[in-house]
Formats: C-alpha cells, structure tokens, sequence
C-alpha cells in the first residue's frame, strides 16, 4: 500500500465537473483559497463554489434587482412586456434588453445585459458596441474580492441576467481584440445554479460541464480562449433568476 498517495487523496476534495473521458486533465486543491486549479490542453480553469457566503449572494440578488416599479421577490420577469420594461427605473444596475441582428432580422438576446466599467473603455459583445456604465458600490465591493483572489486587476464587467431556464448563452468564445491575447476572464454567480458548459473547436464532442451555483466564482485563463468554446444552455426546469458577471480587462 501506498500510504503517502492515499494521504494525499484524503486531503483533496474531489472536482465536481463532469468531463468527458477523452479529455486529458489534471486538477489540483488549493486550500488558502478554497479552490479547484484544473489544468486542460490548451487552459486553465479555477473554481471556488464557495466563494461568496449567503449574506453577500442574498444581498447581491436583491441588488440586481431592486427598482422602482415591481416587487422583485414576486416578480415573473420573463412576463414583463417590451414597454413595461422600459419604464422601469433600477436602482443599481442599468438593464438593458439588447437586440442583435441575425440574417436581417432584429432579435432580442435571450437575456438581460448590462455593461459597467472604467470610463473610456469600449466593448463589443454580440456585435453590440457599447459605452460602459459608471462604477457602483456593489459592483466595486464584487471587483475587489474577485481583484484579490485572482491577483489580476479587471476594469469591466458585463452583467447578464438570465430570468428563468429559457434564457441562455449561445456557443461563443470570448475572443474580441480588446481583451488582449490570453485574457483572464472571471465570472461570478449568484442566483438559480446553471450549467455552464465548455467543448474543443477542433472536437466539439469534448466537454466540461460545470454546474455554478449561488456564489460561485469561475475563472478561465491561459490559451482557453482560442481552442475552447463556452455557452450556459437552457434548462426548463429552472423557473427562477440567475446573474452572471464576467470581469474582464479591456487593454
Ligand atoms: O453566464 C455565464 O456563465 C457565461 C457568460 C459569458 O460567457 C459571457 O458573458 O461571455
Ligand atoms: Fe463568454
């Protein structure tokens, strides 16, 4: 018996994605941080499942939410209509629901987005160029924890909210130029716990499936982003919201 390896799996909690067989990964805990390091071909990925406790997830849902108009705890927000919508003011976040254009026709994403960040800096997402938001106090107290964590400095975020199990993200890497050539990307969780899935371009069979719950925080970095794919699919039986907020250094 091999008593040093089995005192080390003791000491490792065991990595709660799911991975196709034929991907080659290893994986290691980093206790002072409470978090997986995965190591993939071609990236890398860490993950804390913890690492915002209930009164900052709680606090931060209602947050995204608070407004002038609706009850948020009662609301239906995939029911409120176009012009509804627009007369809402929120109190922190400045939600927006964005068209795209798809072969000709104006579409509404799947989702609500909203883009905060240093002023001066532009950003395309989805073919969208937008002017950032001015940072607040809410979003200033996430970029800081996450800024610690990750020993990287971020001056975005974009904000999506997925109000109930139809809303999702297609296949995209996140690739634009202005994020420079292997940007560090961290997303943050709170709300209903979604799927995120990512697969190889060149072998789309290849998959990650990591389920990121209220308060998580995900970061991809390495070369990730030239030779994987990422996307959060729907899922019917989530009836309730989910805010994602990726932040990112735009150089
Ligand atoms: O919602 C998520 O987990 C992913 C968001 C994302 O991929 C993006 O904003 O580029
Ligand atoms: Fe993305």
């Amino acid at each position: 018996m091999d008593l040093f390896s089995e005192l080390d799996q003791s000491n490792q909690p065991k990595l709660p994605f799911i991975i196709s067989a034929d991907i080659e990964y290893s994986y290691l805990w980093h206790d002072a941080v409470q978090a997986f390091i995965l190591k993939v071909p071609n990236g890398e990925l860490m993950f804390a499942e913890h690492f915002f406790n209930r009164k900052v997830s709680d606090r931060s849902v209602e947050y995204f939410q608070q407004n002038d108009t609706l009850d948020w705890k009662n609301t239906n927000w995939q029911q409120v209509s176009e012009h509804d919508f627009a007369q809402i003011k929120f109190t922190h976040i400045n939600w927006q629901r964005d068209k795209i254009n798809m072969y000709g026709r104006s579409l509404y994403l799947p989702r609500l987005t909203a883009w905060y960040g240093d002023s001066g800096k532009r950003y395309t997402y989805s073919g969208i160029t937008s002017k950032p938001n001015a940072w607040n106090q809410g979003l200033l107290y996430i970029k800081q924890k996450i800024e610690q964590a990750t020993a990287t400095s971020f001056n975005s975020v974009l904000l999506n909210w997925y109000r109930n199990g139809d809303d999702h993200m297609s296949w995209h890497a996140d690739d634009e130029q202005e994020l420079g050539k292997n940007p560090v990307i961290a997303s943050v969780n709170f709300g209903q716990t979604r799927d995120f899935v990512l697969r190889r371009m060149d072998d789309p069979a290849k998959k990650i499936v990591i389920a990121l719950p209220h308060g998580s925080l995900l970061v991809m970095r390495g070369q990730l982003q030239h030779y994987w794919q990422h996307s959060v699919p729907k899922r019917k039986k989530v009836t309730g919201s989910r805010f994602n907020l990726t932040f990112r250094y735009i150089v």
